[in-house]
């Protein structure tokens, strides 16, 4: 599985005759098969440092490298995305959206709808391949777009706010699903989110932004062992002290925001 390193990576957006410093300057080293979650106050440039790892976005400074070579502006091959909003399409079914990037890429009708079998057992989703999105639940939706993602077999995988909308109910539930898909196929992740509920039951670290221009404040291991019941971790001293020491940080930025307007 790849390694991500980013090397102080800096990012200035210029746009209607003003500058917007949205990252100081970040270094960070993702070990291979690690998940990691990225949090930090509204606007302090999570995503725009998911899109830069992406090959979206070019930084102003520094790079990243995937297995040590650097992407500069070139999307890594094998990446999985998701994107916040919902990138699902109305108009297919399921099983031509899961199987929409494996279309884009050449393969034989035959071997999609193999992957694409595999693809809804996998998620849970048997018996709703022939359905359209809108006969399916928001936590339905959102797993068809993490099986869009997976389709390809991505090493690397980049989720931006993937449950964001969603109830605790359902969202738990998926949090369960993505521990169990990301142990058996074992990716590289690097997560935004707002939840530091879902950050910590999810991931290996947990990394706090600082306000912009946004620098790395915390780097926070989560030593909860696998596997993780995700119902009964939320109970535990373990979940109770990652959290307690993370939003000793994360609370004093967004009061610091807050007051600096
Ligand atoms: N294309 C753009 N042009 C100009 N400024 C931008 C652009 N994209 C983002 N920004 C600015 O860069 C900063 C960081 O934005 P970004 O979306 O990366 O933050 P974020 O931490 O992901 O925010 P949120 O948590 O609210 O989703 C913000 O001030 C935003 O207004």
């Amino acid at each position: 599985m790849p390694e991500i390193a980013v090397d102080g990576v800096g990012k200035v957006y210029h746009s209607a005759g003003r500058q917007v410093t949205a990252l100081g300057r970040v270094d960070l080293t993702i070990a291979d098969g690690e998940f990691v979650s990225l949090v930090g106050p509204s606007g302090c440039g999570k995503s725009t440092l998911l899109n830069i790892i992406a090959g979206f976005l070019e930084p102003s400074a520094g790079g990243i490298r995937v297995d040590g070579r650097p992407v500069a502006g070139q999307i890594p091959p094998q990446l999985g995305y998701i994107f916040q909003k919902d990138t699902v399409l109305p108009w297919y079914s399921v099983r031509r959206n899961i199987g929409l990037g494996l279309r884009f890429r050449g393969w034989p009708r035959r071997k999609i709808d193999d992957r694409v079998d595999e693809l809804l057992k996998l998620g849970k989703l048997e018996g709703f391949g022939e359905a359209f999105p809108h006969q399916l639940s928001g936590g339905m939706r959102r797993r068809v777009a993490l099986l869009m993602s997976l389709a390809c077999d991505p090493r690397i995988l980049l989720l931006d706010e993937p449950f964001g909308a969603l109830d605790t109910h359902t969202k738990t539930v998926l949090h369960q699903e993505l521990i169990r898909i990301w142990r058996s196929l074992g990716q590289t992740i690097v997560m935004v989110t707002h939840d530091l509920d879902e950050a910590i039951t999810l991931s290996d670290r947990v990394v706090v932004l600082s306000g912009p221009p946004s620098r790395v404040l915390l780097d926070e291991r989560i030593g909860i062992a696998h596997p993780r019941d995700v119902f009964s971790l939320r109970e535990s001293d373990a979940f109770a002290q990652a959290y307690a020491r993370i939003w000793h940080v994360l609370g004093q930025q967004f009061a610091s925001v807050e007051a600096t307007g």
